[in-house]
């Protein structure tokens, strides 16, 4: 594992944005695996800013996201299909249907998983973004005895719904449930990138990277990943040294 712990989340954001540029330079083709969450966003605005300063191309670029809400519509705006066209896709030349979501609205969710695993089986993501839930979360794969592999809806604990409260305008709008990737298709990725930030989160961090690896702390199986990149911010990472 690869661990850089940043004193200025602008570096962060630099770092990270720079290595999906040169991602999508050396391979224009690139398959791109992408998170939502508070993050994220700074590494969206700077890639934006840089690929257009660097003349990067998203035109044949595919991205697949890690999760979306059960219930939402792409148009409300707590869901994750709008956050990404909102803080990304809308501002880079990425054709909108090589641009892929769980859809949380689908009449047949269970149909729905399938299909995206089938997409993700076809096409092998080169680097898949993720953040990290206080309870060592990815995606929305919450701590369990045992973990699915693929696609599939999950029941949200209330710690998570409480943490993402904020997005919404009370607890009682944040969905019960969600769709998202299981660990076994965010472990296919050829390279993971975790990005970790604030001193709420240097415990789960210590736990996830130094721990024991158990689905009770879903993030501590990336420890068994050959090519896992870490991104922590000097809270996130107090715990490390
Ligand atoms: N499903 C998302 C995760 O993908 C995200 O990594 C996590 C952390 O979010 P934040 O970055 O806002 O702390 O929360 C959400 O539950």
């Amino acid at each position: 594992m690869e661990i850089h712990i940043f004193d200025d989340n602008a570096q962060l954001d630099t770092f990270a944005a720079q290595y999906f540029i040169d991602t999508v330079t050396r391979k224009p083709d690139a398959v791109l695996g992408l998170a939502t969450g508070s993050t994220p966003i700074g590494i969206y605005g700077k890639l934006i800013k840089l690929s257009k300063e660097q003349n990067v191309s998203f035109r044949d670029v595919t991205t697949f996201n890690l999760d979306e809400y059960v219930g939402l519509t792409k148009d409300d705006e707590q869901s994750y299909a709008y956050y990404m066209n909102h803080h990304l896709f809308s501002h880079i030349d990425i054709p909108q249907q090589m641009t892929h979501l769980p859809n949380g609205r689908s009449a047949d969710l269970e149909a729905d998983c399938k299909a995206y695993d089938r997409m993700l089986e076809e096409q092998r993501i080169d680097v898949q973004l993720l953040g990290l839930g206080h309870n060592g979360h990815i995606g929305f794969n919450e701590p369990a005895p045992e973990l699915s592999g693929g696609t599939h809806v999950v029941n949200l604990e209330e710690a998570t719904r409480e943490a993402n409260a904020r997005f919404f305008s009370s607890l009682d709008e944040v969905p019960k449930q969600a769709v998202t990737m299981g660990v076994g298709s965010i472990l296919k990725a050829r390279a993971i990138m975790l990005v970790v930030r604030g001193a709420d989160k240097a415990a789960i961090v210590k736990r996830a990277l130094t721990g024991p690896i158990t689905t009770e702390c879903p993030a501590s199986l990336l420890q068994t990943h050959p090519r896992v990149i870490v991104l922590l911010d000097r809270e996130a990472g107090r715990m490390m040294n």
